[in-house]
């Protein structure tokens, strides 16, 4: 997968709310209602991750998951990561 410019990776974070771009990852923390939901959502999000053969770093306080994607592959930011991303709104969203 071919490394995205900050440029192009900026327009397309424009289109995903939520999302923020630290450097070569970008970061969403969603609030659940429980830690319950939050370890749901986490099962859901790695159902995908593994469909998709890509991987978030997760970290999960009581009711907040903070997901973190970037293609260490690739060494940046690639399509994959925004896909990716954009089923995690999906997920988060139910
Ligand atoms: C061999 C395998 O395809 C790679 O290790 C994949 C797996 N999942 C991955 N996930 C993420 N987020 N970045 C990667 O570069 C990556 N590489």
């Amino acid at each position: 997968m071919t490394v995205m410019s900050y440029t192009r990776a900026d327009a397309v974070l424009a289109r995903l709310p939520g999302w923020a771009r630290d450097g070569r990852v970008i970061t969403r923390t969603v609030e659940t209602a429980s830690f319950k939901e939050a370890v749901d959502l986490v099962v859901a999000v790695a159902e995908a991750a593994e469909e998709a053969n890509h991987h978030p770093d997760i970290d999960i306080r009581y009711n907040r998951v903070r997901f973190a994607l970037t293609s260490h592959d690739a060494g940046g930011l690639t399509e994959q990561d925004f896909s990716l991303a954009a089923k995690v709104d999906v997920l988060a969203a139910r």
